[in-house]
């Protein structure tokens, strides 16, 4: 097999990571009353102790395994160590090479693959792993020791066989939940860390897998790396490829120590592990509590009590002291390593560009996605044009077209917005990680999002008005087509403008949608259709002023009555409305020009973007639950 380790673009170096006395507290308002020796039950304080007085430390070269029991504190311990603790309070030392380790640190030596996997379902295991590499790896290297080296990092995950396989996820069928696994941490290794750390790598995985990726993991941390990995109960084969163990239990160590000596540590304490069974599974069950009935979780807290106090006893022969050997000149690395600036690496335009050829792939992948946005916009614009069909230039036509003209303003924008708000709320499920993980920048995701969008926009717009128009027999000209096209381009653009700025100032889909059809509701409301702009009172006028409903639906009838003539039919010459002029009166829009409905447009988009760009920048995206 190949090996990752072949082409090294950046300098690796050796870290020690060493860890005393670490305390890991939240607030947490109304908290029960608990028998648990640890996550305390202060009520006056209202607070959670989640790690207490953990010590360890991590070698490089070295694969150190964190388990315990769900709720132990596994996952918060590597959220602190990576600093990606949202809340509360934390305490004790933790030093990288005898350097107090800060944020900009961490995130400079080392990568961090979370529990769950947040990737694009859409593109296949090399295009991922293609993107990644291209935004972060220096901008010198050529695309094709780019391409060598994801090949390599495929090779080393074992992921040959499933490169041109789509990712995949809830909606579609793809890879395997563990070759998915080892795409999150092929991503990170990309990055090539000096330090990485893993949330349940194993979690999801059948056990010859979950062995295989262990095994993996244990090579790369031989070439020079420090690897925290945090796992439930492993099987005994890939047990035995930790080199040492963290176990945990409510927050606190019951042993740390090598892999090797766990089980003669626990006998001497009077527990043996029975014969055929797994230690890991045997020590695991010991330092849980189980909270079933009243009797098993005094039994058992007495136990992990027992656990703990000889664990305080005795392992501060195993654990006090950091024996890493600190010089001067590492420490001098260690500081300015992490501050210098990253030159050669992927600026905004570069970031710009391979994000945008990124959602673009990632839109023209998904074609259902696509035909059912063709569906939609053709089906709609069909329904407008049977409905309208073939309008004629007489008493009844005047009435007719307005109500073309305000339902073609009204009919794509609303489900358009729907559509918007909700791939937003999709895209949240990997932005946030990826933005945390400075993957790239907020704005080159922002622009690159803006114009990848842009050729969909006017595809989408194009189906949607050209079927309609010719149907429904408005005066056939090209300045006239055109100048109507346009309008409704604007308009769908800022109603997408504002369902993006609904999007990322609203945690979740439901929120977003409502807002925005509140909204939708005003702007028709006050458009002038359902009420003659003059009736308008002060205190409503303005709405019809911002509105964008209103100036397109203003502007498509100045732009269709502006030279018509109507037939007066049957009806008395002296109560029928003869030119568009006399029509423009009734919705009271004589007087206004298309030049200031374009402006207002304009503005209007500009306004929702700038919205959208602050919300993106100032709220975290979150996806909804996590
Ligand atoms: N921000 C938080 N607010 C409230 N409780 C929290 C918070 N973070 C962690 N906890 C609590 O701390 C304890 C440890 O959680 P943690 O996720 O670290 O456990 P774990 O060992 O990783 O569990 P699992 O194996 O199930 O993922 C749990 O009881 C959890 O509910």
């Amino acid at each position: 097999m190949t090996s990752v380790y072949n082409i090294e673009f950046s300098i690796k170096h050796s870290i020690d990571i060493n860890v005393e006395n670490l305390s890991y507290v939240i607030d947490q308002p109304n908290i029960t009353t608990s028998r648990l020796p640890c996550h305390t039950t202060d009520h006056s304080a209202t607070t959670k102790t989640i790690l207490d007085g953990v010590s360890f430390q991590a070698k490089c070269g070295q694969m150190l395994a964190i388990m315990g029991s769900s709720g132990s504190g596994k996952t918060s311990l590597l959220n602190v160590l990576a600093c990606k603790n949202s809340t509360g309070t934390v305490t004790g030392d933790i030093e990288l090479n005898g350097v107090k380790h800060t944020k900009h640190m961490i995130e400079h030596f080392s990568a961090y693959v979370r529990q769950d996997d947040r990737l694009l379902q859409f593109l296949s295991v090399k295009e991922t792993l293609m993107f990644v590499a291209q935004l972060k790896l220096p901008t010198k290297l050529s695309r094709v020791e780019i391409v060598r080296k994801v090949d390599e990092v495929i090779a080393e995950l074992g992921l040959s066989h499933v490169t041109a396989t789509r990712v995949g996820g809830a909606n579609i069928r793809g890879i395997s939940g563990g070759e998915r696994r080892r795409v999150s941490i092929g991503i990170q290794l990309l990055m090539d860390p000096s330090i990485l750390l893993l949330d349940e790598p194993t979690s999801g995985l059948d056990s010859f897998t979950a062995h295989h990726l262990i095994q993996t993991l244990s090579r790369l941390a031989k070439n020079q790396r420090t690897i925290l990995l945090s796992i439930h109960q492993p099987r005994s084969d890939i047990f035995e490829l930790f080199d040492k163990v963290l176990v945990l239990s409510v927050g606190q160590t019951v042993y740390y120590g090598e892999t090797r000596t766990m089980v003669d540590y626990f006998t001497r304490l009077g527990y043996p592990c029975p014969e055929l069974t797994n230690p890991s599974d045997y020590y695991m069950d010991l330092a849980t509590i189980d909270a079933t009935t009243d009797e098993t979780e005094s039994r058992t807290t007495e136990v992990v009590e027992n656990l703990l106090e000889a664990y305080r006893r005795q392992g501060e022969e195993v654990h006090t002291g950091s024996d890493t050997e600190v010089n001067q000149h590492i420490k001098e690395y260690m500081i300015e390593g992490a501050t210098e600036i990253q030159v050669g690496y992927p600026g905004f335009f570069h970031q710009f560009t391979v994000l945008a050829r990124r959602h673009f792939k990632n839109t023209v992948i998904n074609q259902w996605a696509l035909i059912v946005q063709t569906f939609e916009a053709v089906f709609m614009s069909l329904v407008l044009g049977v409905v309208f069909w073939e309008l004629t230039l007489d008493q009844r036509g005047i009435r007719d077209r307005y109500g073309f003209m305000f339902m073609i303003t009204m009919m794509y924008p609303f489900t358009n917005t729907l559509d918007v708000i909700g791939q937003c709320h999709e895209e949240r499920k990997y932005l946030y990680f990826e933005l945390e993980d400075k993957l790239y920048g907020y704005f080159a995701y922002y622009f690159s999002k803006i114009i990848a969008e842009l050729p969909f926009h006017f595809l989408f717009v194009s189906l949607y008005f050209t079927p309609a128009y010719f149907m429904t027999g408005l005066q056939v000209d090209v300045i006239i087509f055109f100048t109507m096209f346009g309008i409704v381009l604007l308009l769908v653009y800022v109603t997408r403008s504002w369902a993006l700025a609904m999007a990322m100032i609203f945690p979740n889909y439901t929120l977003s949608s409502t807002v925005s059809n509140i909204l939708l509701a005003l702007f028709s409301v006050c458009s002038g259709f359902y009420v003659n702009l003059e009736s308008m009172h002060s205190g409503t006028r303005w709405m019809a002023d911002v509105s964008p409903i209103r100036w397109a639906f203003d502007s498509l009838s100045l732009v269709e009555y502006g030279n018509v003539t109507f037939a007066c039919g049957q009806i008395d010459p002296r109560y029928c409305i003869k030119t568009g002029e006399e029509a423009l009166k009734l919705y009271g829009f004589d007087g206004d020009q298309v030049w200031m409905a374009v402006v207002i447009l304009l503005g209007n988009i500009c306004g929702y973007q700038l919205m959208a760009i602050l919300a993106f920048r100032f709220i975290p995206q979150k996806p909804y639950g996590f």
